[in-house]
């Protein structure tokens, strides 16, 4: 069983998401976006983020998977849902619920940047510093954690705790 602390409550998450949403909206001012959720971990992000962008905005999905039920990232990153429209001259902001090894991102920037966007940015709720393995330029970060396994918003154990509506850590064993 886990036994689950807080790390992140709901309130400061919420805080949080209406700042990132301010400052997206400021950047992307007179612009158009396409909001990127990559599932299944963006979900929660990208639903909660998206009320707070006042620019105009569609909403694609992308599902890419690189950990299975592991722990750790398998470094082969598969492509699970591709977008359903062509992003040749559109703004793309990729929304993510963590960045840990750094290898999806990298992986799905480079796929996203050889279709002739206009622009290609990430904002991830969460980032993970200290397990990088490659490198990637990040955005906007909702908040810097440190190297734990972490769970909630999104963010599963075999598939289970997305539901959280709040950032997690395990201190059983
Ligand atoms: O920086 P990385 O080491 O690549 O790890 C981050 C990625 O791993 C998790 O997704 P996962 O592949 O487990 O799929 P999921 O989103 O469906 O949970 C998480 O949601 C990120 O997408
Ligand atoms: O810390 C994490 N928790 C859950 N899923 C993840 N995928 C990458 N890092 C993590
Ligand atoms: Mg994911």
């Amino acid at each position: 069983m886990l036994k689950l602390e807080t790390l992140i409550s709901e309130q400061d998450i919420q805080r949080r998401i209406e700042e990132l949403g301010a400052q997206i909206s400021k950047d992307y001012d007179g612009k158009e976006i396409i909001m990127l959720c990559v599932l299944k971990g963006g979900v929660m992000f990208m639903t909660d983020l998206a009320k707070r962008v006042t620019v105009p905005m569609k909403m694609e999905f992308m599902a890419v998977s690189s950990y299975g039920d592991e722990y750790k990232s398998s470094g082969i990153v598969k492509i699970l849902k591709d977008l359903d429209e062509p992003i040749d001259g559109k703004h793309v902001l990729i929304v993510e619920d963590i960045i840990d090894s750094g290898r999806t991102l990298s992986y799905l920037k480079n796929i996203l940047e050889g279709r002739n966007p206009s622009s290609v940015k990430i904002c991830t709720l969460l980032d993970k510093p200290d397990q990088r393995v490659v490198d990637v330029e990040v955005d906007y970060v909702g908040f810097t954690i440190p190297d734990s396994f972490v769970i909630g918003y999104g963010l599963d154990y075999h598939q289970f705790y997305r539901n959280l509506p709040y950032i997690a850590v395990n201190k059983g064993e």
